[in-house]
């Protein structure tokens, strides 16, 4: 458990832009630990691009995170994984030819202490690695009911469940914010609710800080604590879910759009 005084994370000041494109647009806000928080917007409103700045992939033209009290420009994805960000991607990037159980282990590869030699000739160090690492991962199955799928190919389960085995993944080396694109996409109703109160205990049971994308603004609103609404790379407001419902600004931000359900 963290101890530091501060936020969880801070966004400051953080702006990106692709080939002259504005991507994100001097962005701030704050998440409070065991927060979940989720950043919604339309389309192209720079959402993913923030994920990717917290998880090391892109480095922002100017602004910096601070996690847990310690300040980023440039954090590799490596690096990110190490201090505790653990990440989920918006298309399914599972190994859908492996078991479940040897994709969770997957989680922990950039958790290694053991050397490539010690690795080759299992060495007992790799042995125990080994060990720790499916005892582990099999816990974590049991966390999300995914036991009785440990042994199955992945992409033979049903969408809903491989999502269930992806979150596992990003969650099975223990971070301690856990940021998730767009978790619930491609679910049918049921899975979403499904997906979402996993999401929640995780919240809840281990204390995780989330900070999520979520285009479906009624999980949103019951899910989230926090939410930030980004529009073409800006911050258009952020707050509980209570008072985004009803602002004026997001309401027109999603008029006309796919997700105009906000008005709803
Ligand atoms: N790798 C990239 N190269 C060039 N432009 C990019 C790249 N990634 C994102 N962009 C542009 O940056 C802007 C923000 O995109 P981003 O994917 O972050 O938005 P988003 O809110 O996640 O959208 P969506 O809801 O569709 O996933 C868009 O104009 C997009 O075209």
């Amino acid at each position: 458990m963290n101890t530091s005084a501060g936020p969880a994370l801070e966004v400051r000041n953080v702006s990106l832009s692709f080939k002259g494109v504005k991507a994100i647009s001097d962005l701030s806000f704050q998440v409070e630990h065991h927060e979940i928080c989720a950043l919604i917007g339309p389309n192209g409103a720079g959402k993913s691009s923030l994920l990717n700045i917290l998880n090391g992939v892109y480095v922002p033209d100017s602004g910096e995170i601070v996690f847990e009290g310690e300040h980023f420009r440039r954090m590799q994805p490596l690096e990110a994984a190490r201090r505790g960000i653990g990440r989920g991607f918006q298309n399914n990037a599972l190994f859908s030819g492996m078991s479940v159980l040897d994709n969770v282990i997957a989680g922990l590869s950039r958790h290694s202490r053991v050397t490539l030699v010690e690795e080759a000739f299992r060495l007992p160090r790799a042995l125990g690695q080994e060990r720790a690492f499916r005892q582990r991962a099999h816990d974590v199955l049991q966390l999300f009911d995914l036991e009785k799928h440990a042994e199955t190919i992945v992409g033979t389960l049903p969408y809903g469940v491989q999502k269930k085995v992806e979150i596992a993944r990003a969650i099975v080396a223990k971070p301690r914010l856990l940021l998730l694109d767009e978790p619930l996409a491609g679910m049918n109703s049921a899975e979403k609710q499904e997906v979402a109160a996993v999401i929640a205990r995780l919240n809840k049971e281990l204390d995780l800080t989330i900070v999520l994308i979520e285009h479906d603004i009624g999980i949103v609103l019951k899910l989230a604590h926090h939410v930030v609404v980004l529009d073409y790379g800006r911050k258009l407001v952020d707050g509980p879910p209570e008072t985004i419902r009803d602002n004026p600004d997001v309401i027109a931000a999603y008029l006309g759009s796919e997700h105009a359900e906000v008005a709803a």
